[in-house]
């Protein structure tokens, strides 16, 4: 029987680490340092140890990853999660606007960078993390949830009790990449070719305790049925989504004209070396969700977004003297 002050011990612990998490993680703004920290977890890790029944799904000792799992069980999406069309110049996003235009008339633009990563859905039940699924064939994907879990820009519990489902992207920052091909090429182990596989391998291991050792980031981008939540436009859903802890791409840009959004490309288009994660173009998508729902989608992407790719960077990496084409 547990005790009703260590029961409440313990779940002040668990929302004051993760509070200290989003922090950290998604404001990059801690409070408290990590020896205050680590303390904390530590208190927690003691007392999860002593009493295993209050160890709950939304636990911060996830974050370390549990024990090893057989494999994948893989779960049906509940709306397909599809691609992006691409194009590679201005003639072409000029093409998409007019499209754009011939359906539904003049419309805003959010510009968001396309991060380079790999494609998550994180379902929430009464605000806690129950599922994460991979893209895998836009039908149904590879149940990843242990390993997400470690993920510590993701949260396992919401500010408010909300069943939903977000998705987006997880990544590994470039630092940590390079830093990791150095270790694995010291160990003999063939190096990545760049983050994006390197993030792909790390989600498909079956021992979240290493995932939590990987250092793997995300950006949130996307709410399933966004108008269930009183959401009416893409800029609306990006608030929404940083209102519910998640970490959102802070470079986005809401465009009026399609003339914003090549100024928008051109200018990250140079500046994006200076990100620490790996960028290959940008996601240009009709702001207005009645707009988007009038477009609609082809069986394979939808008709009111579009990826502008950059040009393809000649990246010289270091791993075994090859130049691969980003
Ligand atoms: N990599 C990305 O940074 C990124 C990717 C997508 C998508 O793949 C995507 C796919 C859809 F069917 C619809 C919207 C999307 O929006 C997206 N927005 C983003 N910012």
């Amino acid at each position: 029987m547990v005790p009703e002050k260590i029961r409440e011990e313990v779940e002040r612990l668990r929302r004051e680490i993760e509070y200290h998490n989003y922090r950290y993680y998604v404001l990059a703004s801690p409070i408290i340092t990590d020896e205050e920290y680590d303390r904390l977890m530590q208190r927690l890790i003691e007392l999860e140890e002593k009493y295993p029944e209050l160890r709950t799904p939304d636990s911060p000792t996830q974050r370390v990853g549990g024990q090893p799992i057989e494999g994948f069980e893989t779960v049906e999406h509940s709306e397909p999660m599809l691609s992006l069309d691409n194009t590679y110049n201005e003639a072409e996003i000029l093409n998409f606007h007019e499209r754009v235009r011939k359906t539904v008339g003049d419309v805003e633009y959010v510009a968001e960078l396309k991060i380079d990563g790999v494609s998550i859905a994180l379902r929430y039940e009464n605000g806690l993390l129950v599922r994460a699924i991979t893209r895998g064939d836009g039908l149904k994907g590879d149940d990843v949830t242990a390993n997400v879990k470690t993920v510590k820009s993701i949260p396992l519990r919401l500010p408010e009790p909300l069943t939903i489902e977000v998705r987006g992207e997880i990544f590994m920052p470039v630092s940590y990449f390079e830093e990791y091909n150095q270790q694995r090429e010291e160990e003999g182990l063939t190096p990545f070719a760049n983050p994006r596989n390197a993030t792909a391998g790390t989600l498909q291991l079956l021992d979240p305790a290493e995932v939590s050792k990987r250092n793997l980031d995300s950006f949130m981008y996307y709410i399933v049925k966004p108008q269930q939540y009183g959401l009416k436009t893409q800029w609306e859903a990006l608030e929404f989504l940083k209102k519910l802890h998640f970490k959102v791409n802070p470079h986005s840009k809401l465009c009026k004209s399609i003339e914003e959004v090549i100024e928008y490309w051109r200018s990250w288009s140079k500046e994006r070396s200076k990100l620490e994660y790996w960028v290959d173009g940008v996601v240009v998508k009709v702001n207005d969700f009645a707009k988007q729902n009038e477009l609609g989608w082809t069986a394979k992407s939808p008709r009111w977004a579009i990826a502008f790719k950059f040009p393809a960077q000649q990246a010289r990496t270091k791993i075994i003297g090859i130049t691969y084409q980003v």
